[in-house]
């Protein structure tokens, strides 16, 4: 797969900077390799708001790799490190979020999330999933035989709470990075002057 160079921001007007900064958090969810981490920052650059992804933080915090964490305290031990960062994120203020896949299984993090962020969903279908995380080694519950299969499951039971905990459904299809997070920019500028009352300002 050939990489596609990411710019570090993307060019805003003023006055869109302007109306973004009253936003409160940003968060991101969505299934493994949706862009959560990627949209993530550059919309953090973009917005000159500090950048928090919850995996790099556990894995600063701990010294160990997610599946490191995944080999010695399961499944369950990860869930409660990421419930404790979810938390502790959440109550930061004009922060970008990136969250981990299954952050939103708990309802306790989605309560969390929703108090102080906007919450994005990045939506994509399964088989556009497997293409993008089908080489990384850093995701333990797609090391098996039928990862498209697991894919598959996830987006069953997860859609749902994903759908619940979002402001705004981003389908990122086609759309490559910088179309995701520009779509997002207009998407929260949207949002942003209705809530306001005032027109849009593009
Ligand atoms: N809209 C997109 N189009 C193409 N590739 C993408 C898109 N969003 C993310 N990617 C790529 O998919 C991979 C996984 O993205 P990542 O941001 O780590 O996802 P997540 O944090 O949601 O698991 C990365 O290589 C990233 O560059
Ligand atoms: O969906 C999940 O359950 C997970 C998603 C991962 O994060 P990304 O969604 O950023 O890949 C990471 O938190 C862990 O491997 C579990
Ligand atoms: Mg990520």
């Amino acid at each position: 797969m050939s990489k596609k160079r990411i710019p570090h921001s993307i060019p805003i007007s003023p006055t869109q900077q302007a109306l973004l900064s009253q936003l409160p958090n940003i968060s991101l969810v969505g299934l493994m390799g949706s862009g959560k981490s990627t949209v993530g920052r550059l919309l953090a650059a973009t917005l000159n708001r500090p950048f928090f992804d919850s995996d790099e933080e556990i894995i600063h915090r701990t010294g160990a790799s997610i599946p490191t964490i995944f080999e010695f305290e399961g499944e369950a031990g990860f869930r409660e490190r990421e419930a404790k960062m979810i938390q502790e994120l959440s109550e930061k203020k004009q922060v970008i979020i990136a969250t981990g896949g299954g952050a939103v299984l708990r309802e306790d993090n989605r309560t969390a999330l929703k108090k102080n962020s906007w919450v994005i969903y990045l939506s994509t279908t399964p088989e556009k999933l497997l293409v993008r995380t089908r080489f990384d080694r850093n995701r333990p519950l797609l090391q098996n035989p039928d990862p498209l299969g697991t894919l598959k499951k996830m987006h069953e039971i997860r859609h749902p709470l994903y759908s619940q905990v979002a402001d705004i459904i981003v389908t990122t299809g086609s759309g490559q990075v910088v179309q995701v997070a520009t779509h997002i920019l207009e998407a929260l500028t949207q949002k942003i002057a209705q809530a306001q009352g005032q027109p849009d300002t593009h």
